[in-house]
């Protein structure tokens, strides 16, 4: 007797929940206000997906083409939430301390992050993407990118699927020597501050987070791509299958 009232309760709630995936997209451009973050994210389907790794791994890479590949899906990138230069701490050999928390705005970055979150269809629209597939069907998958994203307690609570690009030192560097940032690389960045730098961030994230796929960042980017592209893609099928 027991188990048969559990059998329709379990009914119950999942009638209750493919009602709301159905119905909710229409209440929510008018009501959207009467609905919690968490009411709308799980009737809608999410992922969030990390890509994350050291500087110059390869992730603006991976993510552009995983956005490609993936329908309603979009990139908030971490570097676009670095504070203005005037406002960045400058060591006593006067390298500027842009790799930490501290040079970023992350709660500018949280609140991208919560309005796609609130409504990943409007976010998608508002950034000129548009939805693939019909209304309550859709998996909405933003992928977050950046070298400091798991170090970020509220940020990483919020990832379904971890990925780290790792290259080895010599690969870094010289990656690191032909790119250009804004302001650029004083001689010596690289050794003095930004190599040893990553070693402590990346301690950091290993001390607080455990569930990273760690990404040989020298295979070739069709090969990183496919990988990732597969597990999402799993991801992704098994929410669907979920009622
Ligand atoms: N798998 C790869 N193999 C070889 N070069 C790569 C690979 N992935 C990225 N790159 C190159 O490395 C450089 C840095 O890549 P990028 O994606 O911008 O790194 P990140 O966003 O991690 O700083 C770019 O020149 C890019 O073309
Ligand atoms: N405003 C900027 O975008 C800016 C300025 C100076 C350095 N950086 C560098 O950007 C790196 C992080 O970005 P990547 O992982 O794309 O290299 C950090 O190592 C930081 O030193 C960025």
């Amino acid at each position: 007797m027991q188990m048969l009232s559990e059998v329709l309760e379990r009914s119950t709630v999942k009638r209750r929940r493919r009602f709301w995936r159905f119905m909710l997209p229409a209440f929510v451009s008018i009501q959207r206000d009467h609905f919690t973050t968490s009411q709308l994210a799980s009737a809608m389907r999410t992922l969030v997906v990390g890509i994350g790794g050291m500087t110059n791994g390869g992730k603006s890479t991976m993510s552009s083409s995983l956005h490609l590949r993936i329908p309603n899906s979009c990139i908030i990138a971490q570097d676009a939430f670095f504070k203005d230069d005037s406002v960045i701490a400058v060591d006593s050999n006067g390298f500027k301390q842009y790799d930490v928390l501290d040079a970023l705005h992350m709660d500018r970055m949280m609140s991208k992050i919560e309005s796609w979150r609130k409504d990943p269809g409007s976010f998608l629209a508002s950034q000129s993407l548009r939805t693939q597939c019909s209304v309550g069907e859709e998996v909405f998958v933003l992928i977050v990118e950046g070298f400091l994203i798991f170090n970020y307690g509220p940020l990483n609570e919020l990832m379904d699927k971890r990925y780290f690009l790792e290259i080895p030192y010599d690969v870094c560097k010289e990656r690191r020597g032909s790119r250009v940032y804004t302001p650029p690389d004083l001689p010596g960045y690289f050794d003095g501050y930004v190599w040893p730098r990553y070693l402590k961030n990346r301690q950091e994230m290993e001390d607080m987070v455990s569930d990273i796929v760690f990404l040989d960042g020298l295979k070739s980017k069709e090969d990183l791509l496919d990988y990732v592209y597969g597990d999402v893609t799993m991801e992704i099928q098994s929410l669907m299958g979920k009622d």
